[in-house]
């Protein structure tokens, strides 16, 4: 019989309907159990054939949790539990420059016109508190020597609460404000925007099970909007299920749910393509891809990777999650 530790935060497991993942693992004889740093005992956890987490980002259960695991995975004569995922795999999407410079690595080991999707120019930017007016020059430079047309999306990089403030910035003054009032010693990627017509693809992935879940986005933009320099929005009210926000097309900002224009669609073989070379790429098995369809070249293009994402209106969940875990438990 196969044993699983795993953990997730109590928050996560809500989002998540982790008892039905539990139930699934019942069903399939997998036994399970809960990995806890202080009740956990040492012969229990070398005994297991499996680990599942999301020790992952700075919620502190699980920053506490990571660094047991990893302590616990390196202790003398414990053997090589799979780890679903390895835990510097997941590490790796705190840091966008870092994977997108890794994703850019494997679009060029493709034969030339053979890769089926693309990644956004973007440039990385280390702020010093160096005040807005004498930021401007260097950025231009910094934006045209890494071929970046504005306007640009501003993301912060690392484990840090403001990973969600961003903005988007129209003109250089723009950027440069934003780069101004961020934190002194923060890394910030400036990535250039993609018209995509309002639709997000939230493409989900377990193993080798993909789903995509098409939700609302921010809308394309025109002159007019890039005529103001920074627009700042917090991301979580952008691409949630739930989400409304003013940079949503009108149509869409009235629907409560999914994007509700006719949208395109990624073909069933390039997402299968597409979650199979992300993965190989980032060693992750548990992960959501977030893709946009460049309304004037029709690429594919990758905006953002999550570690083990809500897979909200991904079916069978759990039937996925106990797949993976047979498979990763056979090898
Ligand atoms: N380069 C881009 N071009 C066009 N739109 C973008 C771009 N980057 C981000 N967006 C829009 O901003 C939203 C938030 O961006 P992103 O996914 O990077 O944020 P996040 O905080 O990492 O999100 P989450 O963790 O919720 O997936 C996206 O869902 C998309 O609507
Ligand atoms: O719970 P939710 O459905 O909102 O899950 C979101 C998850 O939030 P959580 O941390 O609360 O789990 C996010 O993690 P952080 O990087 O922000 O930590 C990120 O993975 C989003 O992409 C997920 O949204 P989805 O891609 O599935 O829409
Ligand atoms: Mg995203």
């Amino acid at each position: 019989m196969i044993k699983i530790g795993w953990w997730l935060s109590e928050a996560k497991q809500r989002k998540f309907d982790w008892p039905a993942v539990l139930d699934a693992f019942a069903a399939h004889k997998i036994s399970q159990v809960k990995l806890d740093a202080k009740t956990t005992t040492v012969e229990e956890f070398q005994s297991l054939d499996c680990i599942l987490h999301r020790a992952y980002g700075p919620d502190p259960s699980a920053v506490e949790m990571r660094e047991w695991l990893q302590q616990m995975l390196a202790a003398p004569g414990c053997p090589a539990i799979p780890v679903i995922d390895p835990i510097e795999a997941a590490d790796s999407l705190l840091h966008r420059e870092r994977y997108f410079a890794r994703l850019s690595e494997a679009i060029e080991n493709h034969h030339p016109g053979t890769c089926q999707w693309t990644i956004p120019n973007s440039a990385t930017i280390k702020t010093a508190g160096t005040p807005k007016a004498d930021n401007v020059d260097a950025l231009r430079v910094q934006l045209a020597s890494s071929h970046v047309k504005l306007p640009v999306v501003c993301k912060f990089v690392g484990l840090t609460t403001d990973a969600h403030q961003m903005a988007i910035a129209s003109t250089v003054a723009g950027l440069a404000e934003f780069v101004a009032e961020a934190p002194v010693g923060s890394t910030i990627v400036a990535q250039q925007f993609v018209n995509h017509g309002g639709v997000l693809h939230k493409i989900f992935v377990i193993g080798s099970a993909v789903h995509d879940v098409q939700r609302k986005s921010i809308r394309d933009l025109s002159d007019k909007d890039t005529e103001t320099g920074l627009v700042r929005f917090d991301s979580s009210t952008i691409s949630k299920a739930t989400s409304t926000s003013p940079l949503h097309q009108a149509a869409a900002a009235a629907a409560t749910t999914t994007a509700t224009t006719t949208a395109r669609s990624i073909s069933v073989n390039t997402l299968q393509r597409l979650a199979q070379e992300v993965g190989d790429c980032l060693q992750l098995s548990l992960f959501g891809i977030d893709v946009v369809i460049d309304s004037d070249t029709g690429e594919n293009v990758v905006i953002d990777v999550n570690y083990f994402p809500g897979y909200v209106g991904m079916p069978n969940v759990p039937e996925h999650v106990v797949r993976l875990v047979e498979a990763r438990c056979r090898k």
